[in-house]
Formats: structure tokens, sequence, C-alpha cells
């Protein structure tokens, strides 16, 4: 299933690679989460990494000077203390209460709620990038946007079931990692705050605050940053951080990226080495990592280390396959992307057809920007790429399955939780500087020119709208 994006400008970020060791084993459960509405507002540098993989600002960062950020004040000491459950009742003697606040983006768990939920997604201006200028028809634009998208997406959900998998998925990772945490001796609340859907971070931030949490690990689910995922949710983050006073002065330590680590790498080739078994000649399978694209103006334009973390990814996951042994050839392509901007290449789609043409004949997908399965693993691969690749001559097709609750995964992150801890920090927010006043004069008129021009394709002309229309389905 592709996606519809418009190109524009962009916060920026890296981080600093980190390696931990993947320990012990879980399993997944049962919790609940809850509900509430969203808002986006500003743009924030993503936080740099700690040496511990969690991420901080140092308050020296030349970088903080350009935009409103967050610097750091010292933490508080690390104490355990033990909760009952997610409505935080203590049952230790001490003050401290460690939250986990799981990150991801959510999906419709019903057709009517797809077009909302596009609705959101295509409001949040980390997703459509507008010049500051236009910033007042990002809601018009993704009323549009989705308005035109649902009929597509809803075939889409309707063909996996009827709703996105996310939610439950989230939820079991999330009491998986609970009980993971509990053998490694941290008894901690998860929480789950979804970016667009139900239960959304604000609501899991309110439940966090009920709870008197002392100390906080933020985890995106997404192995690596993007502006697009972590990015638009630490901003989320950032925003109520900012507003609040209880959460202004909350240790909180954010894990920015962790594909680097040693458990998430091995548990992913455990995965791929586990169904290439399944082919008949293993040797000879092509391993084909898919990952989810982003416009190539983030990139390019805004510094988003998404390419790059993608690309030293699947060079660490393939660094492992060779220490087994395993000497496959592989290759990386990027899908789920749409609309009149170039995205990240090479395409999945064109890539199969051409692995087709030059007479390849097993392969292996390997879906590597999400740690769940949902709507891109289960339709647009396992039918809509699988089509395509039978259809070019590939004869042999294998796919592996998202992480989920895989247990050294979990165990994994339960790791990068306990490690992230000590780095907890209070995060002050800053002035808002006026992140405009260094672009260019003619770089700005620039975009003002187009985006005139677009504002007009869009809203003013039927025929173009129609053809905007056929672009995005
Ligand atoms: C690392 C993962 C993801 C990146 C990067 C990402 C960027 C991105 N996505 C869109 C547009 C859409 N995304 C949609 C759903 C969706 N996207 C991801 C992951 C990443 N997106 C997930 C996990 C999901 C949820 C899937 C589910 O099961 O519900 C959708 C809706 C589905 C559809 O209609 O295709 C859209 C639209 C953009 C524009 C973008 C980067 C700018
Ligand atoms: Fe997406």
């Amino acid at each position: 299933m592709e996606h519809g994006v418009l190109g524009s400008r962009c916060a920026t970020g890296a981080g600093q690679i980190l390696r931990t060791k993947s320990r012990a084993a879980t399993s997944c459960g049962k919790r609940t989460s809850t509900s509430v509405a969203s808002s986006t507002k500003h743009d924030v540098k993503p936080l740099q990494l700690a040496a511990n993989g969690s991420s901080r600002l140092p308050n020296t960062s030349p970088l903080l000077k350009k935009r409103r950020n967050l610097s750091v004040r010292s933490s508080s000491a690390h104490v355990v203390t033990t909760f009952d459950d997610a409505k935080g009742v203590s049952s230790s003697v001490a003050e401290e209460k460690i939250g986990v606040l799981l990150l991801n983006l959510g999906g419709p768990e019903t057709l009517d709620d797809v077009q909302p939920f596009l609705f959101n997604l295509f409001a949040d201006p980390d997703i459509i990038r507008l010049p500051r200028l236009f910033r007042f028809l990002q809601r018009p634009l993704a009323k549009l946007i989705s308005t035109f998208r649902a009929p597509k997406s809803k075939e889409g959900y309707a063909s996996i079931g009827g709703g996105s998998p996310l939610r439950k998925i989230t939820d079991e990772q999330a009491n998986a990692l609970k009980i993971a945490l509990e053998k490694k001796n941290l008894h901690a609340n998860i929480y789950v705050g979804m970016r667009y859907w139900y239960p959304f971070t604000e609501e899991a931030i309110d439940q966090i605050k009920k709870d008197k949490i002392t100390k906080l690990v933020v985890l995106p689910l997404y192995p690596q940053y993007s502006i697009s995922t972590s990015g638009s949710s630490i901003r989320v983050l950032q925003d109520i951080v900012k507003e609040d006073s209880y959460f202004a002065g909350l240790p909180i330590s954010i894990i920015e990226s962790w594909y680097q680590r040693d458990g998430y790498v091995k548990s992913m080739a455990d995965l791929i080495q586990k169904e290439l078994s399944a082919f008949s000649n293993p040797e000879e399978v092509m391993i084909f990592f898919s990952a989810h694209g982003v416009p190539l103006t983030y990139v390019e334009d805004a510094g988003d280390p998404y390419r790059d973390q993608m690309e030293d990814c699947i060079a660490l996951i393939m660094g492992e396959l060779r220490t087994r042994g395993i000497l496959n050839s592989h290759t990386l392509a990027y899908q789920s992307r749409v609309g009149p901007v170039q995205w990240l290449k090479p395409y999945t789609d064109e890539v199969l057809v051409e692995l087709g043409q030059k007479g390849v004949k097993s392969l292996l997908a390997v879906p590597v920007s999400f740690v769940s399965e949902h709507i891109e693993t289960l339709e647009e691969i396992d039918m809509e790429y699988k089509e395509l690749a039978l259809e070019s001559g590939i004869k042999n097709w294998g796919r592996v399955p998202a992480l989920g609750c895989t247990s050294s995964f979990i165990s994994d992150l339960a790791d990068a939780v306990v490690e992230a801890l000590p780095a907890a920090s209070a995060l002050v927010t800053r002035k808002p500087e006026d992140t405009d006043s260094d672009l260019d004069l003619m770089h700005y008129l620039t975009k003002v020119f187009f985006g005139s021009i677009l504002a007009f394709i869009l809203l003013l002309s039927p025929r173009l709208i129609s053809a905007f229309r056929n672009t995005l389905l």
C-alpha cells in the first residue's frame, strides 16, 4: 500500500551508535490502554543520543541555538520500586515510580476509523511539511488528502481483516516488556502512546501524571530514527513537557533509536536464518530487506538520519549472519511511497521486477523498519509485492515475520530500558527562536511562490484535484 506526502522543510538530527548485549527470554501477555484527542504544534530537533543509547540534549549543543529545544538538568539517583499494575499502585516504601512510555504510530481499528486516522496522520507537520507561511493549510489539506485516500486505504485494511493489528500487538509487547523488566528486577508501569490513533500519546501522558511516575523512559517502537516517526512522537512529548510543570521536572530518558543493539540485530538474524532454512536451497536465496520509505527531502534537505541508520542496520544484520556462516546475497529497497515527490530509492516494486528480469529465482523479504505486523507487511508485502515478484519470474518467495513479542528481542528492549534509566534527566524547555530567520531569502521566496501555486492547485482547481486524487490512489 502506498502513501501520500508533500515534502518541505524539516528538523534534523543524528545520534551516536551504541551496542549492548541481549539477554534472557520472556513472552507476550495482556494489558489495557486508554485514549484521548491528539494535537501537534512545533518543529523541534531530535535529541542527541547519550553514550548509553538514551537521548539527552547537552545544553552546549550549537544545534540548540537555532530552535526551541530541550536542555538537560542533572538526574536524580536511580531507586527501583515495585508496581502492581498500570494504575500505579505502589507496593514499595521507596518513592521512585518508574514508567516506560512506548511510542508507536497507531492504526485504525475499524474501517470507519480509516479516514479520521488518515486525517490525524496528514495533519502532522512532520508528515506533510508545509512552509511556515502555509501552515494554516495543514488541516484543510489533511482533510482533502485523507478524504481522497480513504477508499484505497479502506480496501487495504479490509483485506487484512478490517483494521490494523497495531494496537493489539503493541499492547502485547508492552505486557511482555513489563514481565521482562520484572525478571531483571525492575518494576515499572508500561504505557502505550500512539501518534495517530487510540490510545493517543496525550492520554498515556495523562495517566503517567495521574500515577505520579517519578522517572520515565521513552521508547519509540521504531528501530531507526526518522523525523516522520520517532521524531514526530518525541515532538508531541516535548510540546507537553514545555507546557506542564510536572513533566518539566520529571526525569526523562529517551531512547531515540536502537537498531544498533546486539539483541535486536541477533533477533533479526535469528528470524532470517529460520526462514532461510524453509527454502529447498537456502544458499541461493537473496535476502531482500524492504524498509518503509520517506521522501528524499527528509534525508537530503532536513538531515533525517533514517537512510544512514537503515543502511547501518542492514550491515549489522548481514555481519551477524556472516559470523554464522550465512553468506547469501542481499539488497535493500524502500516501499510505501506515494505522490508526486521523490522518495528514498531504490523502490521495492521496481527492484522486484529488475531482480526477476535478472533471473533471481528465490527471495526472502525482510521488513526492517517496524517491529509489528501491520498493513504494509500483511497487505503490501504479502499480497502486492509477492504477486509482483511471482509475475516477474521469481519462483520461491518467503517473508520474515515482524519481531512482535520474540523473547530475545523483548528482553533486549528491557535491557535498553534498564540502561537508559540512569540518564533520565529533567527536561527544560528553552525559549522558541525564529527558525526561519537564517533561511536564505531566495530560498524562502521560492517556497512561498511554489507554496502559493500548490495551494491554488489543491484548493481551487477541480480538474487538478481530480488528477491529484488519481496520484494518491
Ligand atoms: C518506520 C516506519 C514508517 C515510516 C518511516 C513512515 C513514514 C510515512 N508514512 C506515511 C504515510 C502513511 N503511513 C501509514 C501507515 C503506517 N506507516 C507506518 C510506518 C511508517 N511510516 C505504519 C506502522 C503504519 C500503520 C499501518 C497499520 O497497520 O495501520 C498510512 C496509512 C496506511 C495507508 O494508507 O497506506 C499512511 C498514509 C508518510 C507520508 C510517511 C513519511 C513522510
Ligand atoms: Fe507510514
